[in-house]
């Protein structure tokens, strides 16, 4: 048969096998039709070696994205580049660089422990339109893993385990970090890119290294966390002055862990229901983070009567910003729900978080909120010392050493400065950028800032002089006061007492006159009665 009469053939059969196909599903009844074609289908799957799973991309009823599906992408990603002809690309980390992706209806091969797998991608395209108030999507797309069935054990326990560890590690690798802030019940994001590292924070570095130590083995503990039955979460307390570097170290600890950050702003929180409502939608790998924790909420004062607080408070406590909750309708977080929501955080979420509360003000905090197991590691970031000024030297003047700097150890070490104050006087002063202006500027602010220590030491030691000489006089004054009182009120006595002595002695000589036979005129005078009637008789 030559090659023309074959293909005539081939294609009558094809024709013949479509007419008959085209009349079974016309005039074949449709419960017959699902009979054979369900029969057909195991029919198949009996004699197919291969075993299939789909992964889609949106799982449940509220549109999430499968982190199996993501997390697949990204693993499938480098494999695509060197296999697909068709790739997607997308920008990421900071539009820094590319990441390929393989396209719809592309095939890649993979290999695991001897045993050869197939990818491929695919899209169901919805036939139903539903009017929504929130976009809907018609492709719901998919990755097919085909494999045969003898290895179904390895690819479904160490193969898929495999995969999607690796993808999420590609994923965080590549992801964009985000700045996530709260505005009423929602998180807002923006790129976080924040340049601070652990390198350049002004610290001493045996205390640096302690806490970088901290974080790199709370982030790899996964399985101890899980041995000793603890939730994987660790809370920073991070207080001191303001300036010296505590929001610093929070970016330079996301830079670390390749975490993102939620700044939780209480005081736009308006009760604890929103709270915990915001602490559930946070991520895994993440920071959240309550800046200024004591003037969030008078959290000090909240087990307190209200009387105490308002006595206890003085000029120098920053004021909360937040009215107490019977004059406010705005906010009613309390103590106890920031605390719930730590305890939430510690049992609810799953995955690896850090809480990290600030404030200018530690001994204010209520002990219950700071206590360890809440807050593990209270880290307390203080005025420049010499090494913490040496990395800042380091960083903005790229010097090691210099002869200005045993000067600067020296006033260092006898005046406090911030290291926010430091780096201001370590900013070009040039447009050449000349080292020695900026040190000298510095020498004259930490000498300024001596003498103006000293000169408020000087005045406040007056103050207390002439505070303590006050009081000595009027101290003398309220002495001698009293002393006088005493005297007049002795005097007045004395009176009293010879007034009562003199009227019981003419009440006695009245008495007496009486017996005597005198009587009173009515004139105090005494007349005789014989007297009188001799007067009468006259
Ligand atoms: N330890 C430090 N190392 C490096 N830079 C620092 C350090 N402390 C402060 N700075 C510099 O000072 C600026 C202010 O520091 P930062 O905002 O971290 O202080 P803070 O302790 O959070 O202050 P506040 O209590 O007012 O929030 C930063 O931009 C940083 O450049
Ligand atoms: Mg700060």
């Amino acid at each position: 048969m030559n090659p023309a009469d074959m293909f005539t053939q081939v294609g009558s059969v094809i024709a013949s096998v479509m007419f008959a196909w085209a009349m079974f599903k016309q005039y074949c009844p449709y419960s017959v039709q699902e009979y054979f074609d369900k029969y057909s289908k195991r029919a198949f799957t009996f004699v197919y070696p291969y075993i299939q799973i789909s992964f889609n991309e949106f799982t449940g009823d509220r549109f999430m994205r499968s982190e199996a599906y993501s997390a697949i992408e990204n693993y499938l990603g480098s494999r695509s580049s060197t296999q697909a002809k068709r790739l997607k690309a997308d920008v990421v980390k900071n539009s820094q660089s590319v990441v390929l992706s393989m396209d719809d209806y592309e095939e890649v091969a993979d290999e695991f422990q001897g045993v050869k797998l197939r990818w491929a991608s695919g899209k169901h395209i919805s036939k139903t339109q539903s009017v929504s108030f929130y976009p809907v999507t018609d492709e719901k797309k998919y990755y097919k893993l085909t494999f045969h069935k003898r290895h179904r054990q390895l690819i479904l326990g160490d193969y898929l385990k495999h995969v999607l560890k690796e993808g999420n590690e590609i994923k965080v690798r590549n992801r964009q970090r985000k700045l996530y802030t709260n505005s009423g019940s929602y998180w807002r994001h923006v790129v976080f890119q924040h340049p601070a590292s652990f390198e350049t924070l002004a610290m001493e570095a045996e205390r640096k290294q302690e806490i970088v130590d901290d974080l790199v083995i709370f982030s790899t503990a996964e399985d101890f966390y899980a041995r000793i039955g603890r939730a994987w979460k660790r809370g920073y307390l991070l207080f001191g002055p303001p300036g010296t570097g505590k929001s610093t170290m929070i970016a330079a600890m996301a830079n670390l862990l390749n975490y993102d950050i939620y700044d939780l702003e209480l005081t736009a929180v308006k009760d604890n229901t929103e709270l915990r409502k915001l602490l559930i939608e946070t991520t895994t790998r993440s920071i959240i983070v309550i800046e200024d924790i004591d003037c969030s909420l008078d959290l000090t004062g909240q087990r307190k009567k209200k009387k105490e607080e308002e006595g206890q408070r003085d000029e120098k406590d920053p004021k909360p910003k937040l009215p107490k909750e019977e004059d406010s309708k705005q906010s009613q977080v309390t103590l106890s729900g920031i605390l719930n929501f730590v305890d939430g955080l510690w049992s609810a979420c799953r995955g690896e978080r850090l809480i990290v509360f600030t404030t200018n003000f530690v001994e204010k905090l209520d002990p219950a909120l700071i206590r360890k197991g809440r807050m593990d590691k209270h880290i307390e970031l203080s005025y420049c010392s010499f090494e913490a000024f040496q990395v800042l030297a380091k960083n903005y003047l790229r010097l090691d050493s210099h002869h200005l700097f045993a000067r600067i150890q020296e006033l260092l070490g006898e005046t406090k400065m911030t290291p926010a104050e430091v780096a201001e006087h370590l900013m070009p002063k040039t447009i050449t950028g000349d080292a020695k202006v900026c040190l000298e500027s510095l020498i004259g602010a930490l000498e300024k800032a001596k003498e103006d220590a000293i000169l408020k030491a000087e005045e406040e030691a007056k103050e207390k002089e002439e505070s303590a000489r006050l009081k000595a006089e009027e101290e003398a004054k309220e002495k001698e006061k009293t002393k006088a009182e005493e005297e007049a009120k002795e005097k007045a006595k004395a009176e009293e007492e010879a007034k009562e002595k003199d009227s019981s002695a003419a009440e006695n000589a009245k008495k007496q006159a009486k017996e005597n036979g005198f009587c009173d005129n009515g004139n105090g005078e005494l007349n005789n009665k014989e007297n009188k009637q001799e007067g009468f008789s006259h």
